[in-house]
């Protein structure tokens, strides 16, 4: 299994994210409870924690899409809670998500689920200049020539690059992938698990990459945290993070180690 090499480019002066004291409940259910967390410039943060525990209510939220009932959360230098409609939209612009289940346009071909975005934000580009930065992400994740595919006729792994793709396109600064490798097969996620990284470099993106799969988490995380009854209670390596007696930690380990 291979390990990561930390990015030695990532910058700790520099905070792109920082969260202190979130709190998220729904009705009654508490799901988070008071988490602090920190995302380095330049750095892949790997969110660990079992189904259910608010992993993507967490990236909703720093995402813009959901609010926080209380608590800090910074992104990019701004307080996400008190920015206005236009603000925010703004800010979503440097802060890619990375869906799922890819969440492409079916109707649509490759070029257009790509070219869609770039009309609907950057609307001074020319039609050359979405031509060019098409070709550009395209090439970026490999797929060059599926440009005049559907995304019914791609693969799973396929699709989720071209997901991938098409958030890169609008240059972001943070990329959120949650279940990156999700559904698919072994070689598949370690094609997806190296395409992560790549756009770390490439990209000069920090990211937090939510994740069930702890040979992606080991692949990409340069520092990982374990999302635990509502709070982060274990953080540092892939090693420091597991070398705990606690049950939960035992029992997340041995239920999704997989190779
Ligand atoms: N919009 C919502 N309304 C009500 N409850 C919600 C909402 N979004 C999430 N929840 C609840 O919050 C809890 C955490 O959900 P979340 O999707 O963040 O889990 P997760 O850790 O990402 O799980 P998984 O690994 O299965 O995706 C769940 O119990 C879920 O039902």
């Amino acid at each position: 299994m291979s390990l990561k090499k930390t990015n030695p480019n990532i910058n700790r002066e520099n905070k792109v994210i920082e969260i202190r004291g979130l709190k998220k409940a729904f009705d009654d259910f508490e799901v988070l409870k008071g988490v602090n967390l920190d995302l380095f410039q330049g750095e892949n943060l790997v969110v660990l924690g079992r189904s259910g525990t608010g992993k993507s209510v967490l990236i909703k939220i720093i995402a813009g899409l959901l609010s926080p009932d209380e608590g800090m959360v910074k992104v990019l230098g701004k307080e996400v809670d008190k920015l206005n409609s236009k603000e925010l939209d703004k800010l979503r612009l440097k802060v890619g998500f990375s869906f799922q289940n890819s969440a492409l346009y079916d109707s649509m071909t490759v070029y257009e689920n790509l070219e869609f975005p770039l009309i609907r934000h950057a609307k001074s580009m020319t039609r050359a200049e979405r031509d060019q930065a098409i070709h550009f992400v395209l090439d970026a994740v490999g797929l060059l020539q599926t440009a005049n595919q559907m995304p019914s006729e791609l693969s799973g792994g396929q699709r989720k690059r071209i997901g991938i793709a098409r958030t890169l396109i609008l240059k972001p600064e943070i990329m959120l992938y949650d279940e990156p490798t999700a559904g698919l097969d072994p070689i598949t996620c370690i094609e997806i698990n190296s395409l992560i990284n790549d756009v770390q470099e490439r990209f000069n993106t920090s990211a937090i990459i939510i994740t069930h799969d702890l040979t992606c988490a080991r692949s990409v995380g340069d520092r990982m945290v374990m999302l635990l009854d509502g709070q982060f209670k274990r953080e540092g390596t892939f090693e420091e993070v597991f070398s705990s007696d606690d049950e939960r930690v035992k029992m997340f380990y041995d239920y999704n180690f997989v190779n």
